[in-house]
């Protein structure tokens, strides 16, 4: 777990072994503290070097341990004995300094980074702090501002960067160990004292309590609810205004309460869902780890409307050639101009320069011969999709693989329509496209093992989260969505207001409420969708909308919303009113209270006080209920994908784990108990009846969310 060699006679070299990120467990602080006692005891030994093995100095403490009891050595005073030692200790950085990789270099007495290494205290996004001495440590080394920004956000910094703010000594282009060996035996002999960090006094701003106050205004607003970023607000006041070793006494405490308040496991259920998803397998057997995925060098992209535009944009940035359609002149051109000021923005914001030259726009799907992948995103019509699949086909060079970004069409049906069906399947981007980290690759039953492999390296590639989801209705994302929209509305009916629905579940962690996100993402999508379905229309009476559609229950109000030409933002009208079309800040709106009432006394419903936790409870239940529906029908492998899915593409707040895994925290009992109560008092939503996973779940005594694969029975697996 770390090997020990003297080098240039005096150097004891402390190399890290634990692949594939050298984390700090408990073998390998044991190492650690074995390594250094051999070292500061060896009479040979002037000087040592800890670095890591295979270009990686440290990814932190070994996250998996958080779930048990403590064992092996604690990492604190492993870390103090290195600062404390009498002989130079030079940190060699490569790859990764993250976390306690990070308080690993910051004990050494120097730090030489690579130049291309990366640092930083990521504790934060895992609801914890830097509780190794970090928050204590760098703001000593650096200041308080600079140390408040970098432990509250968990951002990772370049070498350079660490250079100048003061965290590293040295950054090199070549062996960062051979020249921390150098640098370890010219500093034998110096004074140590002001090398270690924990001696140090923290410069102290004047304006202290302003500086912190600010922060802590900042991450309540960015991160509603979430403990972690104000807990290292605490611990770097704690570093400002208390001797060391009392700040290591506050940063204790403060990581007792986060460990104990339930965020840290839901964020680091976060961190091992999000790995987990990229390892999909299909029912063939082809999985992941041996399936090779296509290189893809040039790609098409059909449509330039908003999808369209963001997905020519999320290519383009990573080195593909992108050839994009559109069907007129005035909408290419129109297409042509917002991708390219699309792509400049995202070059300047992140220091590069635009890759126009990978663009090639064009009226004819005949210039599409020579491409290794089209993706399709044309308007949500199913005849049209066929159309354009058929007629791909015949352009296509027949390796070229088909995808479509629908967002819930059958992608088998436009599978069929091609000679080709092996290499159809689905990509359905998250609007705005280059924006949102998810891609649902939507895997249908005739898609080869080398499709979904592409399109899941194709992802990862872009800088999405990628998750393998089966072919039906909506895939995941949006078959979960349409119940818990519906829960939305029937509480619209039965008293609630927008305001009231949004402030629960924005309290509960979102971002947004629903309506609120459903007037920024646009009400007519829906109306549309609606409208195809069957569900209203010219055949419905708009005065009087019965409350039933297709033999269950159903709110037509987003529909009379819509009739009046309430589109959400772009019209300065939805569910709330604004200034103007394209505002953000949303107003309760009076017309719409008043279309509320008149809607209640038309029907004869008397409008009842609505707790914040029927809400969420209704909001949030029928989704993970649906996310149980969604797992018994093989459509998604794993409880985490479904998180996966509605972290990334959703917004679910993080600290909350996804749907699934809060479920499981609320327990599984309660959740099944509180779902039987409402399906008895609305038994014409069948969405609300329990599924029979939740209650299988349930008999077998409710296992942790990471078991529940062992209970979960396909007959008709998809993944
Ligand atoms: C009352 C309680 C009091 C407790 C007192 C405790 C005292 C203080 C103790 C500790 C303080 C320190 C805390 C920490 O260090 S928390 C960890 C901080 N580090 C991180 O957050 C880094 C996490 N990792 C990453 O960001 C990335 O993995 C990466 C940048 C290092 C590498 O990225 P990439 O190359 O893309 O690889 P993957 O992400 O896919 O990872 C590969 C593989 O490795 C696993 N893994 C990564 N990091 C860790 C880790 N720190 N611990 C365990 N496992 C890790 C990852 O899960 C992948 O594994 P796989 O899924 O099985 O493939």
């Amino acid at each position: 777990m770390a090997r020990y060699e003297l080098v240039k006679r005096s150097v004891a070299l402390i190399t890290l072994t634990n692949p594939p990120v050298n984390a700090l467990s408990s073998p390998v602080r044991h190492a650690i503290a074995k390594s250094m006692e051999r070292a500061l005891s060896d009479p040979k030994v002037t000087a040592v070097v800890i670095c890591g093995e295979n270009g990686r100095f440290c990814g932190g403490a070994d996250i998996r341990e958080f779930a048990g009891p403590l064992r092996g050595p604690p990492l604190i005073p492993v870390l103090d004995a290195i600062e404390a030692g009498r002989k130079p200790v030079v940190a060699a950085i490569e790859g990764v300094a993250l976390g306690g990789g990070f308080e690993l270099a910051l004990v050494c007495h120097y730090r030489i980074a690579h130049s291309k290494a990366r640092l930083g205290l990521p504790e934060v996004t895992l609801g914890i702090l830097p509780a190794a001495g970090g928050s204590q440590r760098l703001p000593r080394l650096i200041g308080i501002p600079a140390a408040l920004e970098l432990i509250t956000t968990g951002r990772h910094i370049s070498a350079q960067e660490a250079l100048k703010l003061g965290i590293v000594d040295q950054v090199t282009d070549q062996n960062a160990c051979e020249m921390a060996v150098e640098f370890a035996l010219k500093s034998v002999g110096k004074p140590l004292s002001s090398r270690r960090v924990s001696m140090l006094t923290t410069p102290c701003p004047p304006d202290l309590d302003a500086l912190l106050e600010a922060a802590t205004m900042q991450v309540k607003k960015k991160a509603r609810g979430v403990m972690a970023p104000l807990a290292c607000i605490q611990a770097v006041r704690a570093a400002a205004t208390m001797p060391f070793s009392k700040g290591m006494k506050r940063e204790s405490e403060l990581m007792t309460t986060l460990f104990n308040s339930g965020q840290a496991q839901a964020f680091q259920y976060c961190f091992f869902a999000q790995r987990t998803a990229g390892k999909w397998t299909l029912p063939s057997g082809a999985q992941w780890n041996n399936s090779k995925p296509r290189e893809i060098r040039s790609a098409a992209v059909i449509g330039l409307g908003t999808m369209g535009r963001g997905i020519v944009v999320s290519l383009a940035r990573v080195g593909i050639s992108v050839i994009a359609v559109e069907s007129e002149k005035k909408l290419l051109e129109n297409g042509r101009q917002m991708v390219i000021g699309m792509l400049e923005r995202d070059a300047k914001r992140r220091g590069v320069s635009a890759s126009l030259n990978l663009l090639n726009f064009t009226l004819s799907l005949q210039d599409l011969k020579d491409v290794d992948l089209v993706i399709e995103a044309v308007f949500e019509d199913m005849a049209l999709k066929k159309r354009v699949f058929q007629e791909l086909s015949k352009v296509c060079r027949p390796t070229t693989l088909l995808c479509t970004n629908t967002s819930g069409l059958d992608v088998d049906a436009l599978a069929g329509v091609t000679n080709r069906p092996h290499l159809v399947a689905g990509m359905h981007f998250f609007s705005p496209a280059h924006v949102m980290k998810l891609l649902e690759v939507v895997c249908g039953p005739r898609s080869s093992s080398e499709t979904i492999a592409t399109a899941m390296s194709l992802g990862k590639k872009m800088g999405k989260v990628s998750v393998a989801v089966g072919n039906c209705p909506g895939f995941v994302g949006n078959r979960m969505l349409k119940p818990y929209l519906d829960q939305a509305t029937f509480l619209l009916e039965e008293g609630a207001t927008p305001e009231q629905i949004d402030k629960a579940l924005e309290d509960f962690g979102f971002a947004m409420g629903v309506f609120r996100m459903s007037d920024l993402a646009g009400l007519d999508v829906g109306w549309r969708v609606r409208k195809e379905s069957g569900l209203t229309g010219p055949d419905v009476d708009s005065k009087n909308p019965p409350r039933r559609r297709q033999g269950h229950r159903y709110c037509p109000i987003p529909d009379m919303v819509c009739e009046q030409g309430r589109f959400g933002q772009k019209t300065g009208r939805g569910w709330y009113m604004y200034d103007k079309p394209g505002d953000t800040n949303a107003k309760p709106d009076p017309l719409i209270q008043n279309l509320l009432e008149t809607y209640r006394s038309r029907y004869g419903i008397q409008p009842r006080n609505i707790s914040d936790q029927e809400i969420i409870e209704r909001c949030l239940f029928v989704l993970a209920n649906e996310g149980f529906r969604i797992l018994e029908d093989g459509m998604a492998a794993r409880p985490e994908d479904i998180d996966v899915i509605y972290l990334f593409g959703y917004a679910f707040p993080r600290h909350r784990g996804g749907p699934m895994f809060y479920v499981s925290m609320v327990g599984l009992e309660r959740v099944l108990e509180r779902l039987e109560y409402y399906h008895q008092a609305h038994p014409d939503v069948p969405h609300l009846e329990p599924s029979a996973l939740l209650k299988k779940l349930v008999a077998c005594g409710s296992p942790p969310v990471q078991k529940w694969r062992e209970y979960i029975k396909t007959m008709h697996s998809h993944l």
